[in-house]
């Protein structure tokens, strides 16, 4: 079992123009609202490939029960927990050309007593779970820690736990030890403070992040794949995707089908990659089903001295 906590979900809302001109009224072609959040999307990629998750969320307002609605309807175990504070709204804009514009609201305030709500549920939900999966921003004021404490409480409690973050909240989670963490290229660049340009600097980068406290590291490098360094090394990997549809969720599918398939190594960097690049086929934050996986395009580069390869 897979729990994933999303302190600051959201409705995805993704909306088709022909063309986006700021200052001005645009009529949308056409719009679809999907629950949203990086632990939602894990979880809504997970049970759609059969893997057992329950995603824990903070609910608040109509717009809180619309998201448990939606997870609800797509038959996701859903751990709701009531926030006074509205769930926020993402909105996504996608012109022909592909150009995709993003807007994310910051979400509301939790208070102290709405966190140790969310702290009970996640304990509730993780009993005997393989892992908890702690993903996305933090709503304002929610201390940038919040993730390291999870990380260090669960540590006792043998739970391995894994970290989708930006910001300070990153560095935090990886003094605490995690057992993986999932960085995209500028969430890496961010926590070591200096560019990510190539898949060297990722690793080098990635390698930094181990020491500091990660057992792996998963970076995602959007249409240059991911490497993924741990215990056993350097393993690197692309899926090509020729029309990408919408890369929105792809980075949360890349780590469900990690962790799917076991997030150790070769294998399950190449089922990530496979439900990553399955996810930019799909329009809006659509997680791919079975029928949508690919895994003939995934390339895996295993070579041993990869890592002294791609740094030098
Ligand atoms: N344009 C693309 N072409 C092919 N695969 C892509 C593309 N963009 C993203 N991906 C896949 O999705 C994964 C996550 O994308 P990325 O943008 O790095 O993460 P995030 O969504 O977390 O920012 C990548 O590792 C890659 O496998
Ligand atoms: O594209 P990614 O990084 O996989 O995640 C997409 C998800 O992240 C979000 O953009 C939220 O991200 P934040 O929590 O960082 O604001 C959601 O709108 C969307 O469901």
């Amino acid at each position: 079992m897979i729990v994933t906590l999303t302190l600051n979900p959201s409705l995805d809302r993704t909306i088709d123009v022909d063309r986006l001109v700021q200052g001005t009224m645009t009529r949308a072609r056409s719009a679809r609202i999907d629950p949203g959040g990086k632990g939602v999307n894990v979880s809504r990629a997970l049970l759609a490939n059969r893997a057992p998750t329950v995603a824990v969320v903070t609910s608040g307002g109509a717009d809180g029960e619309q998201l448990v609605r939606l997870l609800e309807g797509d038959g996701i175990a859903v751990h709701a927990v009531p926030v006074a504070g509205r769930t926020r709204s993402n909105v996504t804009i996608v012109e022909p050309d592909g150009v995709v514009t993003k807007v994310n609201e910051p979400g509301e305030p939790l208070s102290r007593d709405e966190l140790d709500a969310v702290a009970d549920a996640v304990l509730a939900e993780a009993e005997g779970a393989s892992w908890v999966v702690a993903c996305g921003s933090l709503p304002p004021g929610v201390p940038s820690d919040i993730y390291a404490r999870l990380c260090e409480f669960f540590a006792s409690a043998g739970v391995r736990v894994a970290v989708d973050a930006s910001g300070p909240a990153l560095p935090a989670a990886v003094g605490a030890g995690p057992h993986l963490v999932k960085p995209n290229r500028d969430e890496l660049a961010e926590a070591v403070g200096r560019p990510v340009a190539s898949v060297g600097d990722a690793v080098e980068a990635a390698c930094e992040l181990r020491e500091r406290g990660a057992g792996a590291v998963l970076a995602s490098l959007g249409a240059d794949g991911a490497v993924l360094v741990d215990e056993d090394g350097v393993t690197a990997g692309t899926a090509p995707v020729a029309e990408p549809r919408s890369t929105v969720g792809a980075g949360d599918a890349l780590l469900a089908g990690f962790l799917a398939a076991g997030a150790r190594g070769a294998p399950a960097l190449a089922e990530g990659l496979a439900w990553g690049a399955a996810a930019v086929r799909l329009p809006a934050s659509r997680m791919p089903r079975p029928g949508d996986i690919r895994r003939d395009i995934v390339r895996i580069d295993t070579r041993p001295d990869l890592g002294r390869s791609l740094i030098a």
